[in-house]
């Protein structure tokens, strides 16, 4: 194939996959293993009771089979026979007993193990969840959001398993199995060693087995992770394949990647089959060997049959947890390449991080100051470069610029999504980076341009803005920009469900919406990132109305793309590549007749 075909092939198969999701199975790591014990901690004391459970469960399943020998050597002895009836009765009966005793630990081992193991993956979800909400923009600049999703969803369950029963039946199995060994040399060495001289044989097949297994079943999470990524994007981009006629495509697409995955699963299902086999076979030949040495023993007197009925049974014990102990190294090493993901999200820090003696921002009045910044996305690449502006408190400023000249960034700065390179944000004389980020973030509102609609009522939406505001404080926000009609208008009113993203709202409407939610939030500070989208006369009268309500007395930024807006804007700063080239008010720059003149003659040129 040639150099071109594979590069165009990979491009096409790879164009889903988050490169970093795609270690499924890591080498085994102790100090992650006690990092992930430590999760376990806070259910020391309930863990306790299900480990004591565990331990009888194991010995009452050990100790069955002595007891079998007991009783079947005591019939056989006809010495012994006659006169122990009412013992091998009481013994029928601590038999039945144990048995009790050992399904009512079982049982309430399973039932509490899996029950920590839920809390400890609650706690591990929640802690994840808490930590990246924190994490700065700089951190999602970097990661699509399939894969940071990814991680709180496919590799926290991935540690399901591990939590829920994997720790307790790995401590069990290892109980049992030192358990069987230590009974069975007990019993008789000779008869011991020769019944596990299968062991290293079927250590040695399975290994390998299990390794090709392994890796199988890590093929198919890698398709099916695949499959995932590629149904986000496409529920995400279907307007857009509707709209360009991409569905053939996208469908022989989608079904390539169904295909793979059903191949792969059918591969990783048929060598698991295999395994059961294997155990089986090294299982019988355990059990010809334990029957051909064990009734030679007999005639030579060297053991008695009840000797070679509990030998019989132990050895029926010995292949279960050994099977269970493999399953459970594979699991461990999944779990393994999953924890690392998730510490490695855990272990990462804001960027814009607080100051130990960071105060809370006392009430502001609104003046603000960017003094000489310097600011870079990526190294060497300023993107604003030497910027300051002063602003009083309650004056309006309209930022405008060619595309890519700076304006959001100056924005992202000042609610402190980033920090400069250099220079200060002074809000009121105080460097933004001295104050609490909540106390700095709940003064300055910030009104985007693709406005977020989460999923709940639209007065839910309204109240995102401040979460204790009533009924009647959230429908005078409506009401004050202009928004209560078209609530009205819906069919439940303010109580009308709509779906994440808002879809089934205009435009219009969800800019609407946002600025009564920046109402009701009363923010001193305001930033508004204006739609571009053109929006019918009505409206954008309605959008007009409602902006000077929002504006009035406070401290604005705007990112001006109407004219209506800019007019009105008492300080216009024009950005060119991250330098501001042009400052003044609508009159003023315009009689300069320079960028801000040619901007405003394009957007006529247009109209
Ligand atoms: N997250 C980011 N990572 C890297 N570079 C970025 C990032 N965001 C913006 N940039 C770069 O920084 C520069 C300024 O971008 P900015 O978004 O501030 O421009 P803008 O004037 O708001 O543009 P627009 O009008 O198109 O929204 C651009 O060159 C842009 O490519």
């Amino acid at each position: 194939m040639s150099a071109k075909a594979s590069a165009k092939g990979r491009s096409r198969n790879e164009r889903f996959v988050y490169q970093d999701d795609e270690a499924i199975e890591k080498p085994f790591n102790w100090e992650q293993l006690r990092r992930l014990y430590t999760y376990m901690m806070p259910y020391k004391r309930e863990l306790m009771p299900v480990i004591v459970m565990m331990i009888i469960g194991t010995l009452t399943r050990l100790a069955i089979p002595f007891l079998m020998l007991y009783v079947i050597d005591s019939i056989l002895d006809a010495d012994k026979g006659s006169q122990s009836t009412g013992m091998l009765a009481a013994i029928g009966g601590m038999m039945l007993a144990l048995y009790i005793i050992q399904w009512a630990s079982n049982r309430y081992r399973i039932k509490y193990t899996s029950i920590i193991g839920q809390k400890v993956i609650y706690d591990l979800r929640n802690h994840l969840f808490q930590h990246i909400q924190k994490l700065s923009f700089r951190f999602y600049d970097k990661r699509p959001a399939g894969s940071v999703l990814v991680r709180v969803t496919n590799d926290v369950n991935a540690l399901q398993d591990l939590f829920t029963n994997g720790v307790v039946n790995l401590l069990m199995d290892c109980i049992q199995l030192v358990g069987i060994v230590i009974i069975l040399l007990a019993l008789n060495v000779k008869l011991g060693l020769a019944v596990m001289i299968t062991v290293p044989i079927m250590f040695i097949v399975s290994t390998s087995l299990r390794k090709r297994i392994r890796f199988a079943w890590q093929d198919v999470r890698m398709k099916q992770s695949r499959i995932n990524a590629h149904l986000n994007e496409s529920i995400q981009g279907m307007k857009v394949t509707q709209a360009y006629v991409q569905e053939k495509d996208n469908m022989a697409f989608f079904n390539h990647m169904n295909t793979d995955n059903i191949k792969s699963w059918n591969k990783a299902s048929a060598l698991n089959q295999g395994f059961g086999p294997v155990i089986e076979v090294t299982a019988a030949i355990g059990t010809c060997i334990l029957f051909w040495y064990g009734t030679h023993l007999i005639q030579t007197q060297v053991i008695t049959i009840g000797l070679l009925f509990a030998f019989a049974n132990y050895i029926g014990n010995f292949w279960e947890p050994i099977n269970r102990l493999g399953q459970m190294y594979s699991q461990l090493l999944i779990a393994m390449a999953s924890s690392e993901r998730i510490f490695e999200f855990i272990d990462e820090e804001t960027t814009v991080g607080e100051r130990k003696d960071a105060k809370p921002l006392p009430a502001i009045k609104g003046d603000v100051k960017f003094d000489n910044i310097i600011f870079e996305y990526e190294k060497d690449r300023p993107a604003l470069k030497g910027i300051s502006i002063d602003v009083k408190a309650g004056q309006s400023i309209a930022l405008v610029g060619h595309t890519g000249s700076g304006k959001s960034t100056i924005i992202n700065l000042l609610c402190r999504f980033y920090d400069p390179v250099q220079g200060r944000v002074l809000i009121d004389g105080t460097d933004i980076r001295d104050v609490s980020i909540e106390s700095l973030r709940s003064q300055v509102g910030i009104v985007l341009q693709d406005t977020f609609i989460f999923a709940g009522t639209i007065r839910d939406n309204i109240r995102y803005g401040r979460l204790d505001a009533t009924d009647a404080e959230t429908e005078d926000a409506a009401k004050a920009v202009h928004a209560h009609d078209f609530i009205m208008s819906l069919p439940d009113g303010y109580e009308t469900e709509v779906e994440e993203r808002g879809n089934v709202l205009s435009m219009g409407q969800r800019q609407l919406l946002s600025f009564a939610r920046a109402l009701l939030a009363n923010p001193q500070i305001l930033i508004l990132d204006e739609a571009t989208a053109s929006i019918d006369t009505e409206t954008e009268l309605k959008i007009q109305e409602a902006l000077k309500i929002l504006l009035a007395g406070r401290t604005s930024f705007m990112i001006a793309h109407r004219l209506s807006t800019i007019r009105h804007a008492d300080d216009i700063i024009v950005l060119d590549h991250g330098k501001i080239v042009e400052q003044g008010n609508h009159e003023t720059l315009m009689s300069t007749k320079g960028v801000y003149h040619g901007l405003i003659e394009a957007q006529y040129r247009y109209l």
